[in-house]
């Protein structure tokens, strides 16, 4: 089976992974590729390490020029989605790469997003407890956020097997296409070179709501999260360093015991051998989420890291994969866990 899939945002960061992804795919003809601004440009000036589209020229971001793909991939800013995807036919399967569809809860996006809610479809997290059952089959997914697959995947398991008071603390560093292409001030070469930086502190980055949603579904309760990102200097990757207070009884031995057991068959969730820690170099260019976990006995909690490629699972490899469950093609189609180092 090969199915043809349009690309919207191929300008773009996201957009481009996914590309780079795409062509080594054998399920998967890349169709039509869309831009806003850059709406005429040939690919090969915005996205020259994609030599073999290198000719191909972007056209605009309309349903008339995406209709008529089997599968339509969204790589826009947050908000864009919705009225792209409203006018796309129910059989075409629909990934969006944006915020629009993942939250639940209506007041959380407008009190994040600060615009009327889209919606919620089924959400590209097949790790989760009954994450692939919600994707087979499904012609809408909603990819999730980039931070939050980290922490949602380094805190699940302590959740789901009750490990875990229901409060989690999370400082996580990523890289810097995590912004966007778009020129940011904070983003300058001589401001991220050589630093690193908190921003968004104090509960007000938008993918909190995103990370309540997910843990809260694994614990059963509503879990809070105080999540504070920093900018690091590198261009891509996640170190999230997330930790509860462990519930009376929990043992080293019984976390890890919950983490080998949730990560057991997974293909892309590598729980490494004690004593070795995540890091972002190792997980760079693949879908590999490389996890550990502890148990602080003297401070009574439960410290989970997790590493991501925010490019890769973190958005256009997380994208992929959901969209080969939802196809019906094996998980692990056209995606690597071979990481490129040093
Ligand atoms: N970067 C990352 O690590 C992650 C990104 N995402 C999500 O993926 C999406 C894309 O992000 P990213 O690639 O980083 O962003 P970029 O800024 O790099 O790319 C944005 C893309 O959207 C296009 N675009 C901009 N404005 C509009 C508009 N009004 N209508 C249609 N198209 C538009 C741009 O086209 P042009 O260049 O032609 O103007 C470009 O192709 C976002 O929703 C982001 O949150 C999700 C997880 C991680
Ligand atoms: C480093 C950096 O700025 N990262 C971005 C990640 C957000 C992102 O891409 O997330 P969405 O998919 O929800 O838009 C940020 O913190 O805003």
């Amino acid at each position: 089976m090969v199915v043809r899939a349009a690309v919207a945002g191929a300008s773009g960061y996201a957009g481009g992974e996914l590309l780079r992804l795409l062509l080594a795919h054998p399920g998967v003809e890349i169709g039509a590729l869309t831009g806003n601004s850059n709406a005429g440009q040939r690919l090969g000036a915005l996205q020259p390490h994609l030599l073999p589209l290198a000719d191909r020229v972007l056209e605009a971001t309309t349903p008339e020029v995406l209709d008529g793909h089997e599968v339509v991939f969204l790589a826009l800013p947050h908000g864009q989605s919705a009225a792209v995807a409203e006018r796309l036919g129910p059989d075409v399967l629909v990934v969006d790469m944006g915020a629009d569809f993942r939250l639940v809860n209506a007041d959380d996006w407008t009190a994040f997003y600060g615009s009327p809610h889209a919606g919620t479809w089924p959400y590209g997290l097949p790790e989760l407890p009954g994450g692939r059952g919600a994707l087979r089959g499904s012609k809408r997914i909603a990819v999730p956020g980039c931070y939050p697959t980290a922490v949602s995947l380094a805190l699940f398991p302590a959740y789901a097997a009750s490990l875990a008071e229901p409060e989690a603390v999370i400082v996580a560093s990523s890289g810097t296409s995590g912004a966007g292409k778009a020129a940011k001030p904070h983003l300058l070469g001589s401001e991220v070179m050589g630093s690193m930086s908190p921003y968004g502190v104090g509960g007000v980055h938008r993918h909190t709501p995103e990370m309540i949603q997910n843990l809260s579904a694994a614990a059963g309760q509503r879990v809070s999260v105080s999540f504070t990102p920093t900018l690091a200097p590198m261009p891509r990757g996640i170190l999230a360093t997330c930790s509860a207070k462990a519930r009376p009884g929990v043992s080293a031995d019984s976390v890890r015991a919950a983490y080998e057991k949730a990560f057991a068959d997974e293909p892309f969730v590598h729980l490494l051998p004690e004593g070795q820690w995540p890091a972002t170099a190792s997980v760079y260019g693949s879908n590999a989420v490389q996890i550990q976990v502890a148990h602080d006995a003297a401070a009574g909690r439960i410290i989970a890291i997790s590493a991501i490629d925010n490019l890769a699972k973190g958005t256009a490899g997380g994208a992929v994969q959901s969209m080969n469950i939802a196809l019906g093609l094996d998980e692990t189609t056209g995606l690597t866990t071979i990481g490129v180092a040093p």
